[in-house]
């Protein structure tokens, strides 16, 4: 067999059969294609405008008839929210790399996961990031990925808990992505994860190191997860179940009390009735009913972002004080923590199944 060399280095086998105008074949690699939110390129107005209008015009957030929904968002909405979550954004940026906080972490996770499955699976892998609305686009990277030889992709929506607004809606972009691709490579999609030991007691690990720095025990800890309509639950989505089977887990796997958690709701838009408690109310009523001390963590977010540095930490904390409480203390996001990192990788390689093992390494 004669190889000649490709301009990215990998090999491509030339077969004596293969005419000298044949397309170029790369090397066969397996691609992880590791998926998040997506965020503004800024916080001033257009940019602000740009992002919203993408992600409130998904029919898996807002399922309102177009008809009816659109007239409303882009007279309405689009013309003054993008200056109040402007406003909120350019608080948070991340004014050193000209980004926001969730587009650096999310490439911090990217290199640190890389940099553990290259550890086990050399050059037969690659690993990078995209988002579900704005850049870098998912279209983008399957594209990417293509070019590289991946053959074969796994799909991670990073959220721990399965929503139709976020888990189904960051697959369904993908497989929009796929429907592009000439060589279309077999695709698996990595399963919401709020139930994985590993990830539990990557929270449980965060708790701990919190409370341990702190010199008062919280009176109790406030899980808030991101809301969505109550319709959606009784529409059959999952994810307030899995909110309240994380907040469970994490209770046994802490050794606690059921006094000593709480499971709560934030960032209710729009008129309908959103999942409850909504957390901005109940963190007022637990400080008037005597919680003084509370530590809020956010389990449905695997990196810090508007929803956590900004609503939780500013807007959910003075609610808290204006209603008396005294000590409000906010447990960071998992970002690229160790614990995290490996429990995703770990839930990555039980989806590479087959597909790198010995013998059926693909390229090899
Ligand atoms: C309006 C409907 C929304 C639903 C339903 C919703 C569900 C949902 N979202 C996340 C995670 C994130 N949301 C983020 C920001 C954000 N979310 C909404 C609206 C809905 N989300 C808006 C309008 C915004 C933008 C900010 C604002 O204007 O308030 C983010 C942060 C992105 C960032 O750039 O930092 C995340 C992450 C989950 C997990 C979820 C349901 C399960
Ligand atoms: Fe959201
Ligand atoms: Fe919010």
């Amino acid at each position: 067999m004669m190889f000649d060399s490709n301009p990215d280095g990998a090999t491509q086998a030339k077969t004596p059969h293969m005419p000298d105008d044949h397309p170029h074949v790369r090397r066969e690699k397996v691609g992880v294609l590791l998926a998040n939110l997506g965020t503004p390129d800024g916080y001033d107005y257009w940019s602000m405008r740009r992002y919203l209008n993408e992600f409130l015009s998904d029919k898996r957030v807002i399922d309102y008839s177009p008809w009816v929904w659109q007239p409303l968002l882009q007279v309405v909405i689009l013309s003054k929210r993008p200056f109040s979550s402007g406003e909120a954004y350019k608080s948070i940026w991340n004014e050193e790399k000209g980004e926001s906080p969730l587009m650096t972490i999310t490439r911090s996770q990217t290199a640190k996961i890389r940099a553990l499955l290259k550890d086990r699976f050399g050059d037969a892998i690659e690993v990078d990031f995209c988002m579900r609305y704005g850049s870098p686009s998912t279209k983008a990277k399957v594209r990417k990925m293509s070019e590289l030889g991946c053959r074969r992709i796994v799909f991670f929506p990073l959220y721990p808990q399965y929503s139709g607004a976020t888990t189904a809606t960051a697959n369904d972009h993908f497989f929009r992505a796929l429907m592009e691709e000439k060589w279309q490579p077999p695709a698996r999609t990595v399963p919401a994860y709020f139930d994985r030991p590993s990830y539990i007691d990557a929270l449980a690990k965060s708790v701990e190191r919190a409370y341990a720095a702190l010199e008062n025990t919280p009176d109790i800890l406030v899980c808030s997860y991101h809301g969505v309509p109550q319709r959606y639950l009784n529409e059959g989505d999952p994810y307030h179940c899995h909110c309240l089977k994380t907040t469970r887990l994490l209770k046994e796997r802490l050794g606690w009390e059921d006094s000593q958690i709480t499971s709560t709701f934030q960032s209710r838009f729009g008129p309908e009735e959103w999942l409850r408690p909504y957390t901005v109310e109940e963190v007022a009523r637990l400080a008037k009913n005597g919680k003084k001390r509370i530590a809020v963590i956010a389990p449905a977010f695997s990196a810090d972002c508007i929803e956590t540095l900004e609503e939780i930490n500013e807007e959910i904390r003075e609610s808290f004080e204006d209603a008396g409480g005294q000590e409000f203390t906010y447990i960071p996001c998992l970002n690229d923590d160790d614990a995290h990192m490996s429990a995703l990788t770990e839930a990555i390689v039980e989806n590479l199944g087959g597909w790198l093992d010995a013998g059926t390494r693909p390229g090899l």
